[in-house]
This record gives C-alpha cells, structure tokens and sequence, in this order.
C-alpha cells in the first residue's frame, strides 16, 4: 500500500487555514500543521497576538488530531520583509509587506522547511488562490531543479504550473501571491481555491472550530495593527518636515513630517483644511508633496508608469513584449481591484507598485499629439520635451485651454523595457477631463 502523502499545511490560527488543514486531512492525506512566527511580540508589546494566533493553531491540530510544529522567521522577517518596507518607504514608494513575505517567508522560508526538514510531499495554505494542476498532478511531479542562470531550461516551462485566481473572486488572494516563484508553487496546494468564505465559515462551524471562527478577519499591516500608522513608521525613519503646495498656485497649505509618508493619489490630511486635498507628485529633494483639490483634478492622471523587473511565474516574458518592448495586459494594483486595462488613476497609482514589483516612479510624458498614439520619447512630439529618452510616451488629445484634457481612446496597460532594463509602463484611458464647474 501507497504510504499517505504527507502535506504540511501553513496554519496561522485563523478560520482559512484551519479548514484548509480540515480539507486536507478528509482526503486522506497525513498533515503536519505549522505557524510561523514572523513577528516579535517583545518588540512592540500587546499589539501583535503572535502568541495567541500560535495557541489558535496549536488547538485547530489538537482538534483535527494531526501534529503541530511552531517556527521562527522573525529575523528572515526583519531583514527580508520589514528592511525592504522601510526602504522602500524612504525611497519614496509604497510597498506591500504581504507580498514580500510571501515570496521570501511563506514560500521559501517555510517551503524549504516543510520540505527539507518535514519531507512534505506538498505545502498548502488557507489562500484563496488555485494553480493549474490538480492535487495528484502536484505529487506526481518530480522535482525539478532550478537552473543556476537567468533562463529556465525547456522542459521548465513547456510544464509551468500558472497560478490562477480563486472562485470566490472577492476573496481572491493572487495579488499578494504574485511574487512567489515556480519552484514553490508547483508543490503547493490551495485547498480553499475553489470555495467561497461563506462555504468555509459554514465548514469551521460544522467542525468544532469556533474558536477561530470567532476572530475577526485580519486586515491591514500585521506588524503595524491598529496602531497609527505614521507614528509607527516615524519610530523607523527619519521625519523630514516640508510643506504641502498646491499644484493649481503653488501656494503653501501646510506642512508634513515627511514627503515618503505619502503616497501618489493618496489623500492628504491638511492640517486646518476641510475640503479634501491629493498627492500629485512628491519632491524627494525638497521634501515637498505637491497635492491637487479634487480626485478628478487632472493633474492626479498620468500616461505612464513605472516599474522594476517584473517577475513572471509560469512564463518567460511575451514576445511582444521582448520584440516591441511594449505589450498590453490586464493588471490590478490593488487586493480587490477589478482586474482591467482601463481607468488607472493617479489616484490608486500609488499601490501599483506592489504588483509591479515596487518602483514605480512618478510618471511623466504628456504629449500634444492630436493623433493619440504611442510613440517614443524623441520622436519629434513637441509634448515629449520634459520626457527623458527611451521611455514611451501615449499622445493625447489637449484642448484649447491649458489644463483641459480629453483623452479619446480607451488605453491599457503596457509593459516596457527600456535602458536595457526589464520595466513596465502602464497607460491608461481613464478620465482626463477638467470637471465641468
Ligand atoms: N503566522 C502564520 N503561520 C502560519 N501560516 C500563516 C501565518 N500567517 C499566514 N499564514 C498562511 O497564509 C495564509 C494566508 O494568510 P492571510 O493572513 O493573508 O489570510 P487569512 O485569510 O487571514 O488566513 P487565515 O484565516 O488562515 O488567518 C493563511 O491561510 C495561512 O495558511
């Protein structure tokens, strides 16, 4: 007789992976339940409940009857997670931890424990998420060794495993697991993927597990938590007080503590001020943010962004995209966002960078080419002036008024290389017309 297939399931002491372990352990799989502890709770006390999550998970083993196994990532956590968000942040970006830990943390950190210490055949988290293989497509695979280079070997990605997006399309989780690489995600189950949270509430309820029913579900930062957030980031980085200036007449509204607290499209609390104020652009240099009146003011809407390498999990990057330096796709920026190729705003650009990768830099290249069109910066469009070389410009349609914008085809978004680099760009066809007063 076949030995059981051993599973070791990621089990935060919550409702999600407590019936992903449940769900497993119905197919007859042997399971080993694991927190992770990623956070020290010394650190910053009462705010973080590692400990009490760790208590959850330890009774969802007891009750499911399978072994239990605590590990620490709070150092790989601090250098690879936290480091990265505190740079990021003082770079002038606004990164997304849950991203970065499950690349670095979830799956490499505790893949390779389950699998070189537990000798799991398989890892499985309560994520909402699917991937292209069927369970026993996961087991039956052999594992295939990363090639040492920068490209992967054929055979690698004749087989890629994709990851899709869940069921329950409100609950997906994909965005924050776009970063995690080929090498994890073909041994990974996602026992949830095809479930809605109402169905798994029902399932924890039916099973004894009202003790992590109960717990409300986790939002935001784990390491910040309820507190606020720019006093916490404020105890990491150096504050650099400067003035908020209106994009309309440069006049000064008030003053911040620092210029990377902001993000793009955010709203920006000015202090004595009611009516609602954006960021457009910050000065890294100045320590100025440069805010707009109203989330239609056009100022707030940009041709093109930015992006570092992109991280492509089942494929090597689109020919078109290595031919033409430029492609269109669907994206999303944000947990939750519809996945589309139209109306990227400024005033969600901000988050576009944990997608992407985490750089975008503030856009740029507004053309007045009534033919709307792309075309590279240099190509004769007097609107490409300001633009540097090498990036690509989407040309607009400018009305007669200076600030009145009409933007007549609907864009989408397009990854660009460019300087040799691996980027992308995204235009949009969003609004970018004044409101009419
Ligand atoms: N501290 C942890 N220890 C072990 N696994 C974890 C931990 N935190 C998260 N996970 C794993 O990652 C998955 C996604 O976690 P996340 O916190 O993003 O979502 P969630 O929907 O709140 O999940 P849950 O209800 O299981 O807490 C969890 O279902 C679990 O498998």
């Amino acid at each position: 007789m076949q030995a059981a297939r051993h599973v070791v399931c990621a089990l935060s002491g919550g409702v999600d992976s407590a019936v992903a372990a449940l769900l497993l352990r119905r197919r007859g799989y042997q399971v080993t339940g694991v927190f992770m502890k990623n956070w020290d709770l010394l650190d910053e006390s009462g705010v973080c409940t590692a400990d009490k999550d760790c208590e959850d998970a330890y009774r969802v083993c007891q009750i499911l009857d399978i072994p239990f196994r605590q590990v620490s990532y709070v150092k790989e956590y601090w250098n690879d997670v936290f480091s990265d968000f505190l740079n990021e942040y003082e770079k002038g970006r606004t990164p997304n931890p849950d991203i970065v830990c499950n690349k670095h943390i979830k799956f490499s950190c505790f893949f390779n424990y389950a699998v070189n210490n537990l000798g799991a055949d398989a890892v499985a988290t309560g994520h909402y998420a699917r991937t292209s293989l069927e369970d026993e497509e996961v087991f039956q695979q052999k594992h295939i060794k990363r090639p040492e280079g920068l490209f992967r070997n054929r055979f690698e990605i004749r087989n890629a495993v994709k990851l899709l997006q869940a069921a329950d399309s409100f609950k997906d989780q994909t965005f924050f697991l776009s970063q995690v690489s080929q090498d994890a995600l073909r041994r990974t189950l996602f026992p949830l993927g095809g479930l809605t949270k109402d169905f798994v509430k029902k399932i924890a309820a039916e099973n004894r597990l009202h003790h992590v029913l109960k717990k409300k579900e986790s939002m935001g930062i784990c390491f910040v938590g309820k507190r606020n957030f720019e006093n916490f980031i404020l105890q990491y980085l150096q504050p650099r007080p400067g003035k908020f200036i209106s994009i309309e007449d440069s006049e000064v509204l008030g003053t911040h503590k620092g210029w990377f607290l902001y993000t793009l499209g955010q709203r920006a609390k000015i202090g004595g001020l009611r009516e609602p104020w954006y960021v457009v652009e910050k000065d890294g240099t100045k320590g100025d943010v440069l805010v707009a009146p109203r989330t239609d003011h056009p100022a707030l809407y940009r041709d093109l962004l930015r992006t570092g390498r992109v991280h492509w999990i089942a494929e090597e990057p689109p020919a078109a995209l290595v031919r033409d330096k430029m492609m269109e796709c669907h994206f999303r920026f944000r947990h939750q966002m519809a996945l589309g190729a139209r109306g990227l705003g400024l005033s969600t650009l901000g988050k576009a960078r944990a997608l992407l990768q985490g750089s975008f830099s503030s856009p740029s290249a507004l053309c007045a080419d009534p033919q709307s069109r792309w075309h590279r910066v240099g190509d004769g469009c007097e609107g490409c002036a300001g633009s540097h070389p090498g990036t690509v410009c989407r040309v607009l349609q400018r009305g007669r008024v200076p600030g009145q914008w009409e933007n007549p085809a609907p864009g989408a978004v397009r990854l660009h290389t460019a300087e040799g680099q691996e980027q992308s760009r995204s235009g949009h066809g969003g609004l970018w017309r004044r409101p009419q007063r």
